[in-house]
């Protein structure tokens, strides 16, 4: 499972947690303005905005799972097994298969506006980056600090959902998780007073009652529910330090402990990291499973006028403070 999310303060946040069994080899990944991408249906994209974001490179291509351009616009892609569709390349259409999405929208486009546009002409293929490597199966939140979209490509089509909650999980399709709110709007971040029955002495014994029937379990469903609520409802100050702590609060909702979701024998689902990157900074923050301390790359600290790939490794282990 696998959660996304934006928040605004003076600047503007988007991130996701990535929850999974393994790891592809996660790095920090600076894609500069004039790296080349070959895309597989012909063409190239070069000269294009530079990039940072999570990724793994194989044979030197940034296959991106999430990231933000030197524009301030973000694109993340999450699991949508099941329900993602992709087609065969077809003729008069921009055919970009699906690992070639994110550099072929940030390499473009500058805002949620434009990004809009450019998946009018979209057919988005099935072509695998190499065979050994199965496809896949994902949805995108795509935003700004503008607008907010969610992309799916299913049977019945392509959809472009607008998203006024700034939030993905994974299934349903984003109308269904969006209907499904509608069942939690009697939540509230302060006590009711009793509704239940004029004839009884019913009394809140406990804060946060009012957000009783908020879902703690971790389906896909639950999570979107939860992290929404906690988003919307998020307060904080708009320093880069109480921002960026706030958003791994809001993430936080939605972790994902070893030993709670399980996949098989041995097999256990966890939060492999959580990102956080100031889109008007161009900073990408992350902590994993391992090390909660929140490790930064600034892309503007690189050239960004290069032609080859920067990455950075994952800081792994817990570093603690040592106070005395
Ligand atoms: C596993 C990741 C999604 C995590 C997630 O949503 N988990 C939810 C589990 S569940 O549905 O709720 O069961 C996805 C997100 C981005 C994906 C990667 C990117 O799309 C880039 C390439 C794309 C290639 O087709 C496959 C390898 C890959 C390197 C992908 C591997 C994997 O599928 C990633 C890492």
């Amino acid at each position: 499972m696998c959660t996304a999310a934006t928040y605004k303060t003076k600047d503007f946040y988007f991130g996701r947690t990535l929850d999974y069994e393994i790891s592809y080899g996660d790095q920090v990944v600076i894609t500069p303005r004039n790296y080349v991408f070959d895309l597989r249906s012909g063409g190239q994209l070069k000269s294009h905005y530079a990039m940072i974001g999570m990724a793994c490179v194989m044979q030197d291509y940034p296959l991106y799972y999430d990231a933000v351009n030197e524009k301030g616009l973000g694109i993340a892609g999450l699991n949508f097994v099941g329900n993602a569709h992709y087609n065969k390349p077809v003729a008069d259409k921009d055919n970009i298969t699906q690992f070639e999405l994110i550099p072929w929208i940030l390499g473009k486009c500058a805002t949620v506006k434009e990004a809009r546009a450019l998946l009018e002409n979209l057919n988005l293929t099935d072509i695998p980056f190499m065979e050994k490597l199965p496809m896949a199966q994902l949805h995108w939140i795509i935003a700004d600090k503008e607008a907010c979209i969610t992309l799916e490509c299913m049977e019945s089509g392509m959809k472009v959902y607008d998203n006024p909650v700034g939030v993905l999980t994974n299934n349903p399709p984003f109308d269904y998780q969006m209907f499904n709110l509608n069942n939690y709007m009697h939540l509230a971040v302060a006590n009711h007073p009793n509704t239940f029955s004029d004839e009884l002495v019913l009394n809140p014994y406990s804060r946060g009652m009012g957000g009783m029937g908020l879902p703690g379990d971790l389906s896909s469903q639950s999570r979107f529910v939860r992290v929404s609520f906690v988003k919307m409802n998020s307060l904080s100050g708009d320093s880069e330090e109480e921002s960026v702590s706030q958003f791994f609060h809001i993430l936080g909702s939605v972790d994902q402990q070893r030993g709670c979701c399980k996949l098989g024998e041995d097999k256990y689902e966890i939060t492999l990291y959580t990102s956080c990157c100031n889109t008007d900074k161009g900073i990408y923050y992350y902590n994993t499973y391992d090390n909660h301390q929140i490790s930064a790359v600034d892309m503007h600290k690189e050239d960004l006028d290069g032609e080859k790939l920067i990455s950075y490794a994952l800081v792994k282990g817990e570093q603690f403070f040592k106070q005395n």
